[in-house]
């Protein structure tokens, strides 16, 4: 039987994601098929990312009341953490453990007993900086070391507004940069309204390429085309190159839709292109260490060799992008991640090998948690962590 309540839809997404789902994914596809009202939807949603953003501190306020959590049939353990959840958010008791334990009741009767006792005997205890944030220990201490402190990551756990790029006239609230708003109504059929679900951070990187009317200007690793829409709304020949022609097909469907022209080319990119521009965008594949607030499942899955591997296909790709600028044009290079190995380390990579690449200054309007050799955004106020670089190629002969 389908769940239709509110904490039975949690718990049923989060077991998807426990076998490797996507939690936003899972959701809006719940969430879409759902008849519960609003209000319900948004508990449904709160409970799904609180879970997942707090989860390594839940285990950890957990563990001294459970002799073996492993052996737990997975949905007694869900539970368990969901209820957790609410206790560390300060929910009443009486509303907080008996919905839960009937969630038990009704999927291991003969657990119910220790889900009541352990939801009522949860205590204060101290985590250590790295549990209270629910990061990877590997992380943690990667970003203390490359950053100073990592306090920023608590950014990762709070809650942010829905961000709408606009291409139309609209009486919204303003979001942190020009373009950008905050959506607060629920989800609307988007692109009809001439609004692009997209937080500022991404829209940041089209703007430093600072696109002119008339100009052409390549969209590397485009994807769906959402820095391409922005590119092509200043009236810049966009051309969007990508390895995912599904991504792309639903990108002409929304650029068409906003009225925008944006021209797609599936290719690899760790291959050479056979045209140049004046101006390059390369928003790279990354860990995605900078998205924890969207997807809060990623810090768990990823591992200690990633962000080097992953450094690895970004200079690659860079090592593209470079032989598709024009000379005396700009290259912006853009990751969504906070690892030194992605942002700083594949600049220094990339300056040392191309000594026709002069690094420009820019001025960020957005909170900046490190400038050295580009800069990283800090992943607070709603904001995507990032990472920015700016190059011009002053002399292909240098
Ligand atoms: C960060 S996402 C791009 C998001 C997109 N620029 C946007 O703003 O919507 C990275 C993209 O790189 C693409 N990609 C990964 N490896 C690639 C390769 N070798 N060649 C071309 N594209 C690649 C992925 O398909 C993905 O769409």
């Amino acid at each position: 039987m389908r769940p239709t309540t509110p904490r039975g839809l949690a718990l049923a997404v989060l077991l998807e994601v426990d076998r490797g789902g996507r939690a936003q994914l899972l959701l809006d596809r719940v969430l879409d098929r759902s008849d519960l009202p609003e209000r319900d939807k948004a508990y449904v949603t709160h409970l799904v990312y609180g879970v997942l953003r707090r989860l390594r501190l839940l285990d950890f306020l957990l563990e001294p009341h459970l002799r073996a959590p492993d052996r737990l049939p997975k949905e007694v353990l869900w539970i368990l953490r969901l209820g957790a959840l609410e206790w560390l958010l300060g929910k009443e008791d009486h509303a907080r453990v008996s919905p839960w334990v009937e969630e038990a009741k009704a999927r291991h009767p003969a657990l119910s007993g220790l889900v009541n006792a352990v939801l009522r005997r949860l205590k204060p205890r101290e985590a250590p900086e790295c549990v209270r944030l629910s990061l990877p220990d590997w992380l943690c201490q990667a970003w203390r070391g490359f950053f100073g402190e990592v306090s920023f990551a608590e950014g990762f756990n709070e809650p942010a507004p829905l961000f709408v790029t606009a291409y139309r006239p609209v009486d919204l609230r303003p979001g942190p940069i020009p373009g950008s708003y905050i959506w607060e109504g629920p989800k609307e059929d988007f692109s009809r309204l001439g609004l692009q679900p997209q937080n500022p951070a991404s829209l940041f990187a089209a703007k430093l390429l600072e696109p002119k009317p008339g100009e052409r200007v390549l969209d590397l690793c485009g994807g769906a085309g959402l820095k391409a829409f922005y590119l092509a709304s200043r009236g810049a020949e966009v051309v969007s190159y990508d390895l995912n022609p599904r991504r792309q097909k639903a990108g002409a469907k929304t650029a068409r839709r906003l009225g925008l022209k944006v021209t797609y080319r599936t290719q690899d990119l760790r291959e050479p292109l056979k045209e140049k521009a004046k101006k390059v965008l390369l928003d790279a594949p990354c860990t995605g260490t900078g998205t924890f607030r969207a997807h809060p499942e990623l810090r768990y899955r990823l591992k200690p060799e990633d962000p080097k591997a992953m450094a690895r296909l970004q200079l690659e790709l860079l090592e593209t992008a470079a032989g598709a600028t024009e000379e005396g044009g700009v290259l912006v290079y853009a990751v969504c991640s906070l690892t030194e190995e992605e942002g700083k380390g594949v600049a220094r990579a990339f300056l040392e090998r191309h000594p026709e690449f002069r690094l420009e200054a820019f001025s960020c309007p957005l909170s900046v948690l490190k400038a050295d050799l580009g800069v990283y955004v800090a992943p607070r106020e709603g904001l995507d962590g990032f990472y920015y670089l700016r190059l011009r190629k002053v002399d292909s002969k240098a």
